[in-house]
């Protein structure tokens, strides 16, 4: 088996088919929805809140609410009170359960319900899927995360709509130095694995540090992109503001770290700082026209045709020219 990251493959052209970049089409089909980008901020509390989740849902472009210190009920009522598409995440506890069942209750029906744990190759996972199929049966249900084609294949058999791919590949993940697992370091490939098996959309969450990378998360069979890094440190991030030498940061910090839990009980997360960088809006459409320049040097016009493209491994034993014959 091929072992690479992101930052070992580059993607080799084929023949431009477009006069413009302007001609190529980044949108894609994700569950019920259409959206402008295969990108998704990651459901961390750094990352998005109530206002940015309303502003990608006004914009056409897809969100997931994380899941913590928040009334996930109210977020839903909120969120199609404004007549936007209500997306949120779920743990695998009783609490869980119970807003499923006020949901279901007060007739709120999220478009999208994300199982987000740690290691959602679990029978809590299959048992939490099972729960919401049968109380919110329209919902689209995504779950995760995972890191095999084995635990791909078993989310999709229990019922689940898409899976998420990515065991510690985050900036903010320790998981691999506490616990010896994870995706950490070959991702990509991680993804091309799970892959080769998904039958629905995979989301591939984690590792991203470049724009470019997005276009090598489609080319190895993700259907979206989580992303947290790069979204977090934003004039509109809910990370808090720390100056240091005059120098603006925003904080980013691990959902399994103890800025998220509250304690030091199982951590996997760290704090970081990052610059702040401007305003998402403007990441998101630099996001765009460098998608639409991949879409172009495939030698296509949609995201589709990225999937096609050849791809070399620079460096170490796996380094080579894969051609699609
Ligand atoms: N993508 C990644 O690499 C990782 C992401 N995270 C993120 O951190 C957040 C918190 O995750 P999590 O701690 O799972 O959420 P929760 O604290 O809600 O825990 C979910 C449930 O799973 C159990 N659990 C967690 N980890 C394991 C494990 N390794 N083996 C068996 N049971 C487990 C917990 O029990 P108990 O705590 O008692 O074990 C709990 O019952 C999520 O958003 C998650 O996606 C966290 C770590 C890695
Ligand atoms: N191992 C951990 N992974 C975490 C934690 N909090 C979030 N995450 C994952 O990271 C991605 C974002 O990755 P990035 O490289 O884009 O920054 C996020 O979507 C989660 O899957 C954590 O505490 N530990």
């Amino acid at each position: 088996m091929e072992i690479f990251d992101y930052d070992q493959v580059q993607l080799l052209p084929r023949k431009c088919r477009v006069d413009s970049r302007s001609e190529c089409d980044t949108h894609v089909t994700f569950g019920p929805r259409r959206f402008r980008l295969p990108v998704v901020p990651a459901n961390m509390k750094t990352v998005i809140d109530e206002s940015i989740a309303t502003w990608l849902a006004q914009n056409g472009y897809f969100y997931v609410m994380h899941r913590f210190d928040l009334d996930t009920v109210a977020f839903v009522a909120d969120m199609q009170a404004k007549g936007c598409f209500a997306s949120i995440s779920l743990g695998v506890k009783a609490a869980d359960r119970a807003a499923v069942d006020t949901l279901a209750a007060r007739r709120l029906v999220p478009d999208y319900i994300t199982i987000d744990i740690a290691h959602g190759h679990a029978d809590s996972v299959r048992d939490m899927i099972g729960y919401i199929k049968d109380k919110l049966p329209e919902s689209f249900v995504i779950a995760g995360n995972v890191g095999t084609p084995e635990a791909v294949i078993d989310l999709e058999n229990w019922g689940a709509d898409a899976t998420k791919v990515g065991i510690g590949p985050g900036k903010v993940c320790i998981t691999k130095l506490k616990t010896g697992f994870g995706t950490g370091g070959w991702q990509l490939s991680a993804l091309k694995w799970c892959a080769r098996v998904a039958t629905k959309p995979i989301i591939a969450d984690g590792g991203i540090r470049h724009n470019g990378d997005v276009a090598k998360s489609v080319r190895f069979g993700a259907t979206m992109v989580m992303i947290g890094s790069l979204f977090a440190g934003h004039e509109e991030s809910p990370g808090a503001t720390v100056e240091v030498d005059g120098q603006r940061f925003k904080e980013y910090y691990g959902s399994a770290s103890d800025f998220n839990k509250g304690e030091y009980r199982h951590v996997e997360g760290k704090r970081i700082l990052e610059p702040v960088k401007g305003h998402l809006k403007d990441t998101l459409i630099e996001m765009e026209q460098d998608l639409q320049s991949s879409i172009s040097y495939a030698g296509g016009t949609a995201l589709a045709h990225i999937r096609k493209v050849n791809y070399v491994i620079l460096g170490g034993d796996n380094a080579g020219e894969h051609l699609l014959m």
